[in-house]
């Protein structure tokens, strides 16, 4: 897992490791990180030209003391220096080094930031709160013109460490190299569209650390159920499905389809005559029973370990009925899409002993929390929309969008690594239900299922859109539209990679 802590948590930590260690020490351990890897990335530190963006904190002096670093390797190197503040020990080691300090204002300023082989961003970092001001906001503007390699000092400036919310202008790296742990924002987006690569500089702050408030999973911390010799199906996990209607039938299909790709042992389908007719056509493996809208009816689809119930469901009176069946049960159950519709007016059912999943986008998590939550806010700030519905739904909540999260009441949240803004196309939000029911079905902890579906399905969506392999693998930087469908296509391989 990479591990990420809120800012108080930083300074509580860096404090206490501060006090037993010589003054500046921290502060030295970081404008080494950086400096090491701003070297790297040149072709030749000798005579490169490196431009400081210096802010009044302490993240204006990690980058004077990496330029100060970078100049007596004999890079050339000029500081910017934003607002009335500087750290005067940074400067004075810049200075002493060779470095220089720019005229801030202006087209001056601009031009080295534009034409500089490599530009360190040290406006603001975990102390930056807000839209940046004048003069930082233009200074952060003018590196997206940059032609050299833009590097922030442990966050972009502009966004909000915390949360990653980024409120008007921020920089967008190349590379961030940040200090200690990963800081929420650097994992979720729109922060994290505008980190580049992230580094992580150890500066010891190890022990001092308290759990975690976000985590992001690697492969290898997913641990997905793989059959055993002595499995059969039932073991393996089946799955029901109350998904699709008259009207909807593409989502229904979609839904057994991951399911079937993700790994059930059996997928019990269950819908009105026609999707079931659809589902009998094309997924031949699930078993599909049409059904009547009433209180008994899981009981007549046979013996399942889970429940997914929503996808192409509709919101009527009759979808209500079976989204509160199959929530009266005593078994895990995923409410997705229209079902989520219904939850929304009626949040009584929620209250249930069983694991209970929910899969909404940000619209439909604005309409589950209700009144004076919109879409957009919850897009701004999606870790403190996902916690607070977890909390307030008494519920295993993945919100979907450009970063997925994972949360449950009193736990980090899971950030999903995976996906490719390809997914944002129709009917790939029921292939996920269907997956991670599979994987519920199959025995795992609602929260562990939610995070290795999202993972899954992400990295499924992105072999897809990478399409066939060439002799190095797939090349994931060479991306296509892709159907839902296709991401059905891909989970298996997306199994694979898992080893
Ligand atoms: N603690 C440690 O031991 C270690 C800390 N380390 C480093 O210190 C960094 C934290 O330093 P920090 O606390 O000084 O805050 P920092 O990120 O420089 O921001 C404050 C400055 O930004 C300004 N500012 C704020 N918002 C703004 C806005 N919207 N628009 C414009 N300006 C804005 C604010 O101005 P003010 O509001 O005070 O006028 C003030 O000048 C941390 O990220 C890491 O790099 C490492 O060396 C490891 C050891
Ligand atoms: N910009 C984006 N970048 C990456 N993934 C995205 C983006 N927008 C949506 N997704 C993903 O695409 C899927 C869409 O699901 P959903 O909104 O439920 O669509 P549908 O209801 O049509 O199936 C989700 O897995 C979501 O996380
Ligand atoms: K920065």
């Amino acid at each position: 897992m990479r591990y990420a802590h809120e800012v108080g948590k930083v300074r509580a930590a860096e404090q206490a490791l501060m006090a037993r260690l010589p003054e500046g020490a921290l502060m030295q351990r970081a404008a080494a990180g950086l400096a090491s890897t701003c070297a790297r990335l040149l072709p030749r530190v000798y005579g490169a030209r490196v431009v400081l963006l210096v802010g009044g904190g302490d993240n204006g002096g990690d980058a004077l003391y990496a330029g100060a670093r970078l100049a007596r390797r004999g890079a050339v190197v000029e500081a910017v220096l934003a607002g009335s503040k500087v750290h005067g020990p940074g400067l004075e080691a810049l200075r002493s080094a060779g470095g220089r300090v720019l005229d801030g204002s202006g087209q001056n300023a601009e031009r080295a930031v534009e034409t500089a082989d490599l530009v360190i961003d040290g406006l603001t970092g975990i102390g930056g709160t807000g839209a940046l001001r004048e003069p930082h906001a233009s200074l952060a503007r003018c590196t997206e013109y940059a032609e050299g390699v833009v590097v922030a000092c442990d966050v972009p400036s502009g966004v909000d460490a915390g949360s990653g919310r980024v409120d008007g202008v921020a920089v967008r790296a190349d590379v961030t190299v940040t200090f200690g742990t990963y800081k929420p924002g650097l994992l979720i987006d729109p922060g994290a569209a505008h980190c580049g690569v992230v580094e992580l500089v150890d500066i010891g702050l190890g022990a001092d650390l308290p759990d975690p408030d976000v985590v992001a999973p690697w492969a290898e911390d997913l641990r997905v159920p793989r059959p055993a010799p002595e499995s059969d199906k039932y073991r393996r996990g089946v799955v029901g499905i109350v998904a699709g209607g008259e009207r909807y039938t593409g989502a229904a299909m979609l839904c057994v389809g991951g399911a079937v790709r993700g790994g059930a042992g059996m997928v019990r389908f269950a819908s009105s005559p026609h999707p079931v007719e659809l589902v009998r056509q094309r997924w031949p493996e699930a078993v599909a029973t049409v059904i009547e809208p009433a209180p008994d009816a899981p009981a007549k689809v046979g013996r399942v370990q889970a429940w997914v119930v929503g996808p192409g469901l509709g919101t009527d009176r009759k979808a209500e009925t079976l989204v509160e069946a199959v929530l009266r049960t005593d078994l895990p159950v995923l409410v997705d899409a229209d079902g989520l519709t219904v939850l929304a007016r009626r949040r009584d059912l929620l209250r249930r002993d069983a694991p209970t999943v929910l899969t909404p986008h940000a619209g439909e998590l604005a309409r589950l929390l209700g009144p004076g939550t919109t879409r957009e806010l919850i897009e701004a700030r999606r870790l403190e929309h996902v916690r607070r519905a977890a909390a307030e739904l008494s519920a295993t909540v993945l919100l979907k969008g450009s970063t997925t999260l994972v949360a449950e009441e009193d736990r980090p949240v899971r950030v999903n690594p995976t996906g490719t803004s390809w997914l944002a196309t129709a009917g790939t939000g029921d292939v996920l239900s269907g997956l991670a029911g599979a994987l519920l079905a199959a025995g795992m902890p609602a929260i562990d299922a939610a995070t290795a579906a999202a993972y899954l399905h992400g990295l499924a969506a992105r072999l897809a859109a990478a399409g066939p392999p060439g002799p190095d693998g797939p090349d994931l930087g060479r991306q296509a539209p892709i159907s839902a469908l296709d991401v059905v296509t891909a989970l298996p391989e997306a199994f694979r990679t898992l080893g």
